[in-house]
């Protein structure tokens, strides 16, 4: 795979004719992310956008909530042939558990390969501060996300979205082949805005990022072709 296939652009916006505008200005992004704002306005119909375009997919739908309806979102997920699909870890074992089961009962119903399922092991967003005094956890941040990641292989997932900040530590904990998927990256001309625990794409893939996810650096961009350009020039720098 080379550098720029390790890019997974966030498709954040809040229509399908603004979906399909974006891939179609960016026709070089080979990997995009369909996520909760465009899939909750518009439905599966981008899916079918992307896969006539040859597209790889992220279904990024974050599924948190107990074992049952889980699995019943993840077999529904799985039968639109993804390739990712994120639930969170927090959803607890026994709904790790069920989604694992469910991806491959759904995606074998549909005569569609199973999607990589990644757990959320803590949202990018949330700072060390948030966690111990917002979510009251008494761990140390690297050290619960990594518990989260950890849970989520010993269930079966084959994945963890983690911050560029604690991605090294997991690909030294975690099994080879398991996938690190990186969201919170900014390029050192970017607004972080919301993200708490970034690093540059150079770095995230240094640290050991199988993937990167990458939105508004390139989507809310003046020139989002342009932007694309850079982080790619960016990543050919890393050994
Ligand atoms: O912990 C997480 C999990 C998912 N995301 C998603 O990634 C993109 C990031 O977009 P930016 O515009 O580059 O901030 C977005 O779709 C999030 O829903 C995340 O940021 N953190």
């Amino acid at each position: 795979m080379n550098a720029e296939q390790q890019i997974i652009v966030a498709l954040d916006v809040p229509d399908l004719a603004s979906a399909i505008a974006l891939v179609e200005q960016l026709p070089q992004v080979h990997f995009w992310k369909v996520g909760l704002e465009l899939f909750t306005s518009s439905g599966p119909a981008i899916l079918e956008v992307l896969k006539s375009r040859q597209k790889r997919i992220f279904l990024d739908l974050k599924f948190h909530d107990i074992p049952n309806t889980v699995a019943g979102a993840c077999r529904a997920a799985a039968s639109y042939g993804v390739d990712l699909l994120t639930i969170h870890a927090t959803a607890g074992r026994d709904a790790l558990k069920a989604a694992t089961e469910a991806v491959q009962i759904g995606a074998a119903q549909a005569g569609v390969k199973p999607p990589k399922l990644i757990a959320i092991s803590l949202l990018t967003s949330i700072s060390s501060r948030q966690l111990a005094f917002d979510l009251k956890i008494p761990l140390e941040l690297p050290e619960y996300a990594l518990e989260m990641a950890l849970m989520a292989q010993e269930m079966g997932l084959d994945g963890a979205v983690c911050s560029p900040q604690e991605v090294a530590q997991l690909r030294q904990t975690c099994k080879d082949d398991f996938l690190l998927v990186c969201p919170g990256v900014r390029p050192t001309w970017a607004e972080k805005g919301d993200q708490k625990r970034s690093l540059t794409p150079a770095q995230a893939i240094q640290a050991g990022a199988n993937y990167l996810v990458i939105g508004r650096p390139i989507t809310a961009a003046a020139e989002p072709e342009l932007a694309w350009r850079r982080i790619s020039q960016e990543l050919t720098t890393v050994a």
